[in-house]
């Protein structure tokens, strides 16, 4: 599936976090899509027209942004363009609640991706969100079954084993290395991954592939790095060098 991304090219809308957006396009011009990056929501309609996929992550929303998310989620609706939702510090404050809740109210997502602390408080349960670095101990796959229930779109559930729950399908996933954790940003490319992905293959196997080439990139990656600074452009090599067979690596499994 990564021949097909790097074949379409597709054209990926990020409205995202001021901390990861240049992390972000480097990602994904790597893994061989076309990032654009927005902050106007009087241009949403023309991009999204042409656009394969839209990300929408809130990691430092305000104020003044919300009319953008909102129109630009609309627009993915009206163009049938797979949308995805990082709901970034989700717990971490009333203010992101309540445009997070707003926005899975009026619009339909591809899939809601997180982590574990975001994830949990999403559910309806207690959380102890505290910033946007994910703090909780229960399984992601406990919590991916919980957020499915209340929310009925495709979720997944990030951390060192990530997990994935639709309508139909409930993958573990396990590849991954630790230094992903000590970078900032490293969830919410994993986010524009996904929406790459989604628009070459709408279905369950290109989240499962944007993961597990995101984590195998980091594996082949962590081993040639000494720390994070150095993991951190390692890893954009190895997705840039990412190949078919690499997939051979890949540990998924279902589970009940
Ligand atoms: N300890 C770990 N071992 C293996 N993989 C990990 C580990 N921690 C995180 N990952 C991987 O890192 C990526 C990001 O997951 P994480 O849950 O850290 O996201 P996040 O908290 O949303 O990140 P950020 O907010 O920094 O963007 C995922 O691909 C996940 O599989
Ligand atoms: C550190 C941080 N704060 C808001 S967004 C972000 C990037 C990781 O989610």
């Amino acid at each position: 599936m990564i021949d097909l991304v790097r074949r379409i090219k597709p054209l990926i809308l990020c409205i995202t976090n001021d901390v990861v957006k240049t992390d972000t396009a480097n990602g994904l011009l790597a893994l061989g899509a076309s990032p654009i990056m927005s902050n106007e929501k009087r241009e949403l309609k023309d991009i999204i027209q042409h656009a394969g996929g839209v990300l929408l992550n809130i990691g430092t929303a305000s104020e003044e942004k919300i009319e953008l998310y909102k129109k630009a989620a609309q627009y993915a609706n009206e163009f049938k363009v797979p949308l995805v939702l990082d709901p970034v510090g989700y717990g971490a404050s009333s203010f992101r609640k309540n445009l997070v809740d707003q926005l899975l109210e009026s619009y339909e997502f591809s899939l809601v991706k997180g982590n574990a602390s975001e994830m949990l408080a999403l559910s309806g349960q207690m959380s102890q969100s505290k910033g946007v670095d994910s703090v909780e101990t229960e399984k992601t796959s406990d919590i991916a079954k919980l957020v499915f229930q209340e929310l009925k779109v495709p979720v997944l559930v990030t951390g060192e084993i990530d997990s994935y729950v639709d309508h139909e399908e409930q993958f573990i996933m396990k590849n991954g290395h630790f230094y992903q954790a000590t970078i900032t940003g490293s969830g919410c490319i994993l986010g524009s991954f996904c929406a790459a992905f989604l628009a070459v293959d709408q279905s369950y196997e290109a989240v499962v592939k944007a993961i597990s080439l995101y984590n195998i990139a980091a594996e082949k990656g962590a081993h040639l790095s000494g720390g994070p600074s150095q993991f951190r452009s390692q890893l954009i090599d190895e997705i840039y060098n990412f190949k078919e067979n690499d997939f051979e690596r890949k540990a998924v499994e279902t589970f009940e």
